[in-house]
């Protein structure tokens, strides 16, 4: 970062800044972890990154754009956490590197706003103390007022400003609005420190901790003397985690959160899942009925309807999941967790920090990969790469549902649903197979010893209906734009692939058995009869590799095709109810536990470990596991009498 100039302690507001510039004026938001530097990224620039009641949410910098009241236009940078200018983790280097301009292509911040959690000023203004000593110019963003004075913590705002020499200003991250002091303070400039404590640029030697810490403690003396006597609610806190991190209790309650988030997945989605399903095949007859037979009519009901519209039925299920996840998230409660199965997890060879990536990748393993940065040991981060795609991504979700709504009967086994059930076990199956290939990992390939979990824990807080909202609003458009983009390319890919060439004179069976995609179907169906999958499962597995609910659409096209009359496009899970046998279906489910094929992750694997090996191993071992449980289920299956 430049050094502030010399004689001015201001810089007559950030416009006149941006023309001395030429450019727009970039800002960086840091701040300890958790203190909310992403909810208020969120507010100015309108983007929708991910918030969560956790340290370690943002791994990456991330660019976007706010506009000043007078119309000047300024670039915002979020960016990790870090509890200090001395990294400890590869995501708090990432901040250190872009704050001192060591990125390529990238200019050092002209200014700094330094986001503060007003509930924990104790730890949180070291760091502020530790950028004041580099003299970049700076506001400090006093974040969560609202819950420090839900709390009774009075802080003098005016004394904050002058005994720390800059702009102070209040802020809430969670309220609409709630940035407004914030914008209107930046429309006045950042100040560099009046007596430009850097003197030589920020590079004499820092002050030590110790006198930092002082420091910090004579400031709490005078804007927040009350602030160590407001323990009501800490009391609280407390007694709760008596509870939620019990060795017992604990574990019990966390296996029935998770077991009733299944459970919901298939209860709740019922209703709205029936509305989607009703409209596609409304639509399909529509479509059916408007147009005269030929190619066009079939690339719209076999192939888009289908295809692409099949898919979109999963929409509801989806959104419960994440409605679960989002407010576990927010609620503070998933740290806990980690500390609850650090032992577990110790004993399979994982570092309980593992926990909270593995638990993302629930959601997509792509950025669960992303957030082992917070992991400082090597080994322990690769282990926990290695094994994050076995947790179930929501992708596999519908091709889940499919297979269990159309094999497992919907009836209740005392107080549970026999759907929820198996949705449970599959995931148990997940998670068990992570902790087994964890363990062998660590065992005979990367020892390293055990080392203690420190994490910090956030406060409880009351999921807000906002950012609820908002995330299932962002998680539905996603989904949305996933099917309308890649899933439908894919199918109508398919489609075309599936229809030509057409069938040779005197063909007596379907059309499809004859185009690209059935000859390509019939040729993979040597490596894959023996665990039980016939030629239009091939076929769909191919294009699951870029998207895996593709695997689901491309089933819907290739039996939309197959049918010998052609009559309005099917629901697919009873047709394949009819056509498979149970082993045929619980060895597909098998694979997909494991299912290695995911490009976008394999990239995210090359990435963040720089090398082919790791994506390459990781290939090999998936596909080994998948085809074996397969193998394994299919046999004991049709042994069974499946
Ligand atoms: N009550 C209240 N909660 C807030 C406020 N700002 C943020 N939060 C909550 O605080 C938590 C952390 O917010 P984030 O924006 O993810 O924090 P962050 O600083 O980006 O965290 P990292 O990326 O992990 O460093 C989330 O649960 C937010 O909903 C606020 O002003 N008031
Ligand atoms: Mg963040």
């Amino acid at each position: 970062m430049s050094r502030p100039p010399d004689q001015a302690d201001h810089l007559g507001g950030l416009h006149a800044q941006a023309a001395a510039l030429g450019r727009a004026p970039v800002l960086a938001l840091v701040g300890n972890p958790n203190c909310g530097k992403t909810a208020l990224f969120n507010l100015l620039t309108g983007a929708r990154q991910k918030v969560a009641n956790y340290a370690g949410v943002t791994v990456e910098r991330k660019t976007g754009w706010t506009r000043l009241s007078d119309g000047t236009s300024v670039a915002v940078v979020d960016l990790p956490g870090t509890y200090s200018l001395f990294p400890a983790t590869p995501d708090e280097a990432v901040t250190l590197e872009v704050l001192e301009g060591r990125r390529a292509d990238e200019p050092a911040p002209d200014g700094v706003v330094a986001v503060v959690d007003a509930t924990n000023l104790r730890m949180n203004l070291r760091l502020v103390l530790e950028m004041r000593e580099r003299g970049w110019p700076m506001v400090v963003a006093l974040n969560m007022m609202d819950a420090a004075r839900h709390r009774g913590v009075n802080i003098d705002v005016a004394a904050l400003s002058r005994e720390l020499g800059c702009p102070v200003v209040e802020t809430v991250g969670v309220k609409h609005n709630g940035h407004q002091a914030l914008l209107a303070q930046l429309s006045l400039g950042l100040p560099a420190w009046p007596q430009a404590a850097a003197v030589d640029g920020g590079k004499a030697a820092p002050t030590d901790a110790q006198t930092i810490q002082r420091e910090v403690r004579r400031i709490l003396a005078v804007v927040a003397p009350g602030v160590m006597s407001t323990a009501g609610s800490a009391r609280f806190h407390h007694r709760l985690d008596g509870w939620v991190m019990h060795p017992v209790w604990g574990l019990l309650l966390l296996a029935s959160l998770l077991f009733v988030m299944f459970q919901a997945v298939f209860a709740w989605a019922v209703w709205p899942m029936d509305l989607i399903k009703d409209g596609m095949a409304a639509l399909a007859e529509f479509t059916q009925g408007a147009m005269a037979e030929g190619p066009l009519r079939s690339l719209l009901v076999d192939g888009v309807i289908a295809g692409a519209g099949g898919v979109l039925v999963f929409l509801p299920q989806i959104l419960i999941l994440f409605a679960f996840i989002l407010v576990l998230e927010d609620s503070g409660y998933l740290p806990r967790a980690a500390f609850l199965l650090d032992t577990l997890m110790g004993r399979v060879g994982l570092s309980g920090r593992a926990f909270i990536p593995l638990l993302s990748s629930f959601a997509c393993a792509v950025p669960g990969i992303m957030a082992t940065r917070s992991i400082s040991n090597w080994r322990d981060r690769l282990a926990t790469i290695m094994v994050a795609p076995l947790m179930t991504c929501s992708a596999r979700l519908p091709v889940y549902a499919l297979l269990i709504g159309a094999f497992v009967p919907d009836r209740s086994v005392g107080w549970f649903n026999l759907r929820g059930l198996t949705l449970f076990a599959l995931y148990v199956a997940g998670v068990l197979s992570a902790c087994g290939v964890a363990w062998l990992l660590k065992r005979v390939w990367m020892k390293s010893s055990y080392q203690p979990l420190m994490l910090e824990l956030p406060p409880y807080r009351l999921p807000s209906l906002r950012s609820l909202a908002l995330g299932l609003w962002e998680r539905a458009r996603i989904f949305v734009q996933r099917v309308g983009t890649i899933i439908f390319a894919l199918t109508v890919l398919l489609w075309f692939l599936s229809t030509w060439p057409g069938p040779p004179d005197g063909a007596t069976g379907p059309a499809i058995q004859y185009s690209f995609a059935g000859q390509l179907g019939h040729a993979l169906e040597v490596l894959v009869a023996p665990i039980g999958f016939n030629w239009q499962i091939a076929i769909a597995l191919v294009p699951g590799m870029a998207a895996r609910e593709v695997v689901v659409g491309a089933l819907g096209t290739v039996y939309a095709l197959s049918g010998s009359d052609d009559g309005v496009a099917e629901a697919l899970s009873p047709v394949i109810a009819q056509q498979w046998s149970l082993a045929t279906a619980y060895a597909l489910l098998a694979w997909f536990v494991f299912a290695p094929q995911c490009i976008s992750t394999l990239a995210t694997v090359k990435r963040e470990t720089n090398s082919w090996r790791y994506p390459l191993l990781m290939t090999t071992y998936l596909f080994a596991l998948a085809y074996g449980a397969a193998f394994v289920t299919y046999r004991v299956t049709l042994w069974l009498g499946g």
